[in-house]
């Protein structure tokens, strides 16, 4: 099991970076290991037993230094009089602060900086009071935000359960004694089963000596999956809704082209930036017939993921990641680029291009405009740090160095994506009530610096 589990995780190191972990149920009861960074291509040390879970952590919540990043790794696990429960989470608790508290009041020890213990202790709470559909139904009326959860019980029982709008992916498969539940559908590839199914928005899926049983926790509501797994989070050889994102991505970048022929017309070539635009790049050149060539190239050792690295980290490892080709010189180009954050990326790459001679940089983004923070599981929580708040995208071409930016037309990018998928950080309607607010004082208080849900609430 343990070496299942590890190929299993390596397959979605893509989703976390700054530590790994496991838990494992065995004879001594439940074990965990974790380490900083991304789950290393050397297999460490992991308690073989007959139930595990691991974790790629991409910090949401909690401290960025190593001590706390050890300190706020996952699994967590967490332990009352009759119980111990090993915990896997993804997503973001907007109310994390209420949550604290409320805790704290009732006696709660809390040990880390996550809200990912959070989660976990209010679960273990309703869990030792009146059993895990309830506590699944408990906990949804006490956490706002996103919850993609995996869990282990010491008495043998593992769950996945997903939250009320279903804002991250989860899948399951079962079959016979084995049962298996993870973010995204290549962690069954890896196990070479399939298919995997999702997990309905509000639904838990329990696992224990009984067989697999399915339960409705929350009432039903529509997928609020959020948009950006289709840009830039999942894999390209993931399914999700159905289809894989390459497609989908291809098709976005199909759109690009059709919905701004004329810039389209007007450039040489088509360059993705890799890694994630290159499916994009591919679909622009269906549509425009321009040809795509590779004039950015990607260090294939640096293998992190910019925006997921810590502030302090990200220029330098924009600036080391990437080495762009002198034959830019004298090109028009149409860059490629599935989404303009806090625009460090472009910025940095427009002025390598055009320090070889490229003659015009024209950027193209699958992502519509982000100009609201997100509160469930990416970490652009701020106004402040959002390039596109408060600028037209010609502004926001200006701060870059562009000699334009054409972002993804909302409506096309609903009618690839599905037109109940979360958008939030495109229009500021948050599918959840205490984001909405937490979003409205932070446009009172602009100048917050930190996360907002570690600020205010
Ligand atoms: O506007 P910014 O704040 O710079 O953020 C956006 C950039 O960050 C991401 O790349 P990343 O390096 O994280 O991952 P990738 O290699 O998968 O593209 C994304 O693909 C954009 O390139
Ligand atoms: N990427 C995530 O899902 C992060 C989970 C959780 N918010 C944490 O900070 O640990
Ligand atoms: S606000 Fe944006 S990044 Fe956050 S969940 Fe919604 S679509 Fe995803
Ligand atoms: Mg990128």
């Amino acid at each position: 099991m343990a070496r299942d589990l590890y190929w299993s995780l390596l397959s979605l190191n893509h989703r976390g970076q700054q530590s790994h972990g496991f838990a494992v149920l065995n004879a001594e009861g439940i074990s965990r290991s974790v380490g900083l960074g991304p789950l290393p291509e050397v297999p460490p040390e992991i308690p073989d037993g007959e139930i595990g879970i691991g974790h790629a952590r991409y910090a949401t919540s909690g401290g960025s230094s190593a001590e706390e990043l050890i300190r706020d790794a996952q699994p967590v696990v967490v332990g009352g009089p009759g119980r111990r429960m090993a915990l896997a989470y993804n997503g973001n608790v907007a109310n994390a602060m209420e949550l604290r508290r409320s805790l704290e009041a009732s006696g709660a020890l809390i040990s880390t900086g996550s809200d990912a213990e959070l989660i976990a202790l209010e679960l273990l709470r309703g869990l030792e009071a009146s059993g895990l559909r309830s506590a699944m139904s408990r906990l949804s009326t006490r956490v706002d935000g996103a919850y993609s959860l995996v869990g282990i019980i010491d008495d043998g029982t593992v769950f996945a359960a997903r939250d009320p709008n279903g804002i991250r992916p989860l899948f399951t498969f079962e079959s016979g004694p084995l049962f298996i539940a993870a973010s995204e559908t290549v962690a069954f590839d890896m196990y070479g089963v399939g298919p995997a199914v999702p997990v309905e928005p509000g639904e838990l899926v329990v696992a224990s000596e009984d067989g697999v049983h399915h339960h409705r926790y929350a009432p039903p509501r529509p997928e609020h999956i959020c948009s950006f797994e289709y840009a830039y989070f999942a894999r390209p050889d993931s399914i999700l809704g159905g289809r894989y994102v390459y497609e989908v991505r291809r098709e976005l970048g199909r759109r690009l082209a059709a919905r701004h022929a004329g810039v389209a017309r007007r450039v040489d070539s088509v360059v993705p930036v890799p890694e994630t635009a290159v499916d994009a790049a591919y679909g622009f050149h269906e549509v425009s017939g321009k040809p795509v060539e590779t004039l950015v190239f990607k260090h294939r050792f640096v293998r992190a993921r910019a925006f997921m690295s810590g502030g302090g980290e990200r220029q330098g490892l924009i600036s080391r990641k990437y080495n762009v080709s002198k034959r830019a010189a004298g090109r028009r180009i149409a860059l490629m680029d599935d989404s303009i954050v806090r625009g460090d990326t472009l910025r940095h790459l427009i002025s390598a291009l055009r320090s070889v001679g490229a003659s015009e940089v024209h950027v193209f983004s699958t992502f519509p405009k982000i100009s609201h923070p997100c509160f469930y599981g990416v970490d652009m929580a701020t106004y402040g740090e959002l390039i596109g708040y408060n600028r037209s995208p010609n502004e926001v071409a200006a701060s870059i160095g562009a000699d334009s930016v054409n972002y993804q037309d909302l409506d096309d990018f609903l009618e690839v994506v599905g037109r109940s998928a979360c958008v939030a950080c495109v229009t500021g309607q948050y599918p959840t009530e205490k984001a909405a607010l937490l979003a409205a004082a932070a446009l009172r208080a602009p100048g917050i610096r930190g996360r907002i849900t570690e600020v205010i609430g």
